[in-house]
């Protein structure tokens, strides 16, 4: 049971890991788990198959010197290093992925039902990093069958903003060595590769050290992407990105990861809804990056 705002939820419990308070949600469609450090979902177990569809790294660090690896991380107002209206030589003095996985964030609504329990967060700090305080991000979650999250951005101020942003999805793949991606295919930019440009080969397999930004084009759009498992199929819906970013970074990175096992790759891959072109929001307008997780 979770109280706020003088309400009682009773598909919502407190609880936390290590130092970092989180939310359990235990509804009769899913379980699920929420970091308030990063507004960062730590799980989702539908209840059709008992199966966890998010992987967390079992070294990863909950006490807010650094994110947390694994699960969803949320990137905004920007991807990597790709600092919408600023100058490319700041780029150095900058957090990776943005201010927001970095912060706690606070509830602002929950709502259930039987059908879901939709919970919404926002961060408690904006306007970091000379990015106007006047652009708002918010989160809202669905938990039902499947698991949505809705990255919600709103330009409140009388002139023209850019993002790029990112759910940077880890995934249990169980074994990366049996696992094929099914919706992505076309260019890619390879970032393991000097950003150089190749063209996907099909069946989609990982096979190595992956950074790639697929950008949308005519053909590809990557709004269904199926991730075909040796113990699970997990299906992912996607809006209002621009590109999908696949990444693992294979054993030798991993080894010089301190919040990865050595061998950890071998059961994630992250296949991340992104904006990596900018988006541009008119005075007023909204921005919605959605992934639907089934
Ligand atoms: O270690 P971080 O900051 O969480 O980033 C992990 C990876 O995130 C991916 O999105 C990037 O394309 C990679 O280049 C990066 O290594």
């Amino acid at each position: 049971m979770y109280t706020h705002m003088s309400k009682q939820y009773s598909s919502v419990s407190m609880s936390s890991r290590e130092q970092l308070p989180t939310l359990k949600i235990t509804n009769g469609h899913c379980t699920a788990e929420i970091a308030l450090f990063g507004a960062h979902l730590l799980s989702f177990v539908p209840n059709a198959d008992a199966t966890e569809r998010l992987w967390l790294s079992e070294t990863a660090v909950f006490n807010k010197s650094k994110p947390i690896r694994g699960g969803i991380p949320i990137c905004w107002p920007w991807f990597a290093d790709i600092y919408p209206d600023k100058d490319a030589s700041d780029n150095t003095k900058l957090p990776a992925h943005g201010f927001v996985r970095t912060q706690d964030w606070q509830v602002i609504e929950i709502a259930e039902s039987t059908d879901a329990t939709t919970i919404t967060l926002s961060p408690n700090q904006l306007g970091l990093y000379g990015f106007s305080e006047k652009l708002l991000a918010s989160v809202e979650f669905t938990f039902s069958k499947k698991c949505s999250i809705r990255l919600i951005t709103k330009n409140t101020s009388k002139q023209a903003l850019t993002i790029t942003a990112a759910l940077h999805s880890y995934f249990n793949v169980t074994n990366i060595h049996q696992t094929k991606i099914i919706g992505v295919a076309g260019k890619y930019i390879d970032k393991t590769n000097a950003s150089a440009a190749f063209e996907q080969l099909l069946p989609y397999l990982i096979s190595s050290e992956t950074d790639r930004i697929h950008l949308q084009d005519e053909n590809n759009h990557f709004d269904f992407i199926h991730l075909i498992c040796p113990d699970k199929k997990i299906s992912i819906e996607q809006h209002g990105h621009d590109s999908v970013v696949i990444w693992n970074p294979w054993q030798k990175k991993s080894k010089t990861m301190a919040d990865m096992q050595d061998n950890s790759y071998i059961d994630m891959l992250c296949i991340e809804a992104s904006i990596t072109q900018g988006t541009i929001l008119a005075a007023q307008q909204q921005h919605e990056l959605v992934q639907i997780i089934g």
